[in-house]
């Protein structure tokens, strides 16, 4: 397994074949992050199967295992969670790395503990706004500050989150929504939950969201296009499977275009409940990618498209993607500059669209660079597609893959990849 203590560079030697074979991609991260805070507010023991195990798991679970749950990890994809119905203090700030789920969704549930909590984070999430949250949550009477706007944040719980209406806005991330949504099953009264803006990142998330909650029996209704009710029943523990991750499935969807091959993921497209889905028709295109793709409703397969689109017949405008700079890193830089580096010209910005010129000629030549990832995950899986097409693609830091799919590169071996690894 290719580690981030192990190897600081990674360069991938285009396979002079097309890529057959069988990947089932790991359960989805925002799933198993969604089920493991239900579980834990739960009383009384969930199992989840196919769940994902990775950086941004393993945070969410310490989190609430410093909170007082019980969570045991009987193999590589199985989470045992016993809860009693209450999260307690934990005796230290919760330290949740990068991972905006565990994060946003634990700020707004840790409100209903007894005694004072920090949400903290690494470098990289002490970027990541928090604020439009803490607003929202302090208008429902929770006592909470993040002075930065961002974390660390400080909550002073009374043991109970009060119930009421709240407006937000979730521009900047449906995360916000999420977390409310999920807090409120366990509040004292009903909650009405609105947004402000029109706006919201993909809206596919929080009816991730809402299954979650009631495959938990909560008790949850869209009242209008803008507006949830949850009302107070808490969380029953349940046993629930989590599907693959669709987020993760792009990389081998676009594998598999760029190099005409076939690659079986265990699970047809048209199974998967998560907004990334909606990137397999744009996919099955190419090399004939629409001119202007909308990334809002799939935001994380925006990275994916855009270096898939590198080699498109035609350039491609990615837009509805001004959140892109508010993720793991800024997405919309990290992409246009790293792109630039492969072929001066081959990406630029326009406001918040990123505009990628195709060039198909790029395939097989022998262009090296090494492509700095910026600890993101996705800038190092998407820049891997283009190093089965170019000589001399070297991804920087690829352990950093971690945050959500461990085993990538061990997944791109399976299928005949070559990678030269740099301790
Ligand atoms: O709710 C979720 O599980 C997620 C929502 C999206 O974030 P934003 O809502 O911040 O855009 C997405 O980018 C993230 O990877 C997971
Ligand atoms: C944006 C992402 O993650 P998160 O917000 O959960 O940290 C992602 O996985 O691409």
């Amino acid at each position: 397994m290719v580690t981030a203590t192990d190897v600081t560079a990674l360069t991938i030697v285009p396979p002079a074949h097309p890529l057959v074979g069988r990947v089932v991609p790991p359960g989805s991260k925002s799933i198993t992050n969604r089920a493991l805070l239900v579980a834990a507010l739960a009383s009384g023991t969930s199992r989840l199967t196919g769940a994902l195990k990775s950086d941004d798991t393993s945070h969410m679970a310490n989190a609430l295992r410093q909170m007082g749950v019980t969570i045991a990890e009987p193999d590589a994809t199985s989470f045992v969670v016993t809860g009693t119905g209450r999260l307690t203090a934990p005796e230290g700030p919760l330290f949740l790395g990068n991972a905006g789920t565990a994060t946003r969704f634990l700020t707004a549930a840790v409100a209903s503990v007894e005694g004072t909590v920090v949400v903290d984070g690494d470098t990289h999430m002490r970027k990541r706004p928090i604020a439009p949250l803490v607003t929202a949550l302090t208008a429902l009477g929770v006592d909470l500050v993040a002075p930065t706007g961002c974390p660390p944040v400080t909550v002073r719980g009374t043991g109970a989150l009060p119930g009421g209406r709240v407006e937000i806005d979730a521009g900047l991330s449906s995360q916000y929504v999420s977390a409310i949504l999920m807090a409120a099953a366990c509040s004292t009264g009903p909650v009405d939950i609105a947004l402000t803006g029109a706006e919201i990142g993909a809206r596919g998330y929080i009816d991730l969201t809402l299954a979650t909650m009631r495959a938990f029996g909560a008790d949850v209704e869209q009242v209008d296009a803008g507006t949830w009710r949850v009302r107070p029943t808490g969380y029953r523990a349940a046993d629930y499977v989590i599907e693959p991750d669709a987020s993760a499935a792009t990389y081998l969807w676009a594998a598999a275009v760029l190099t005409g091959g076939n690659i079986d993921l265990g699970v047809p497209a048209d199974a998967f409940t998560q907004p990334d889905a909606c990137a397999r028709d744009v996919i099955a295109r190419f090399p004939d990618m629409p001119a202007v793709i909308d990334g809002a409703q799939m935001q994380d397969a925006v990275p994916t498209l855009a270096v898939l689109a590198a080699f498109n017949n035609n350039p491609v405008r990615f837009v509805g993607i001004s959140n892109l700079r508010v993720k793991e890193c800024d997405r919309i830089r990290a992409l246009s500059t790293e792109l630039a580096k492969i072929r001066p010209g081959l990406a630029r910005e326009e406001g918040d669209d990123l505009i990628v010129a195709a060039d198909p000629a790029l395939a097989g030549q022998d262009l090296p660079a090494d492509i700095h990832t910026y600890a993101d995950h996705r800038i190092a899986m998407s820049f891997a597609l283009a190093g089965l097409k170019i000589r001399g693609i070297t991804i920087l830091d690829p352990g950093c893959v971690a945050k959500t799919y461990p085993g990538y590169w061990d997944a791109l071996r399976s299928l005949g990849v070559e990678l030269s690894l740099r301790g």
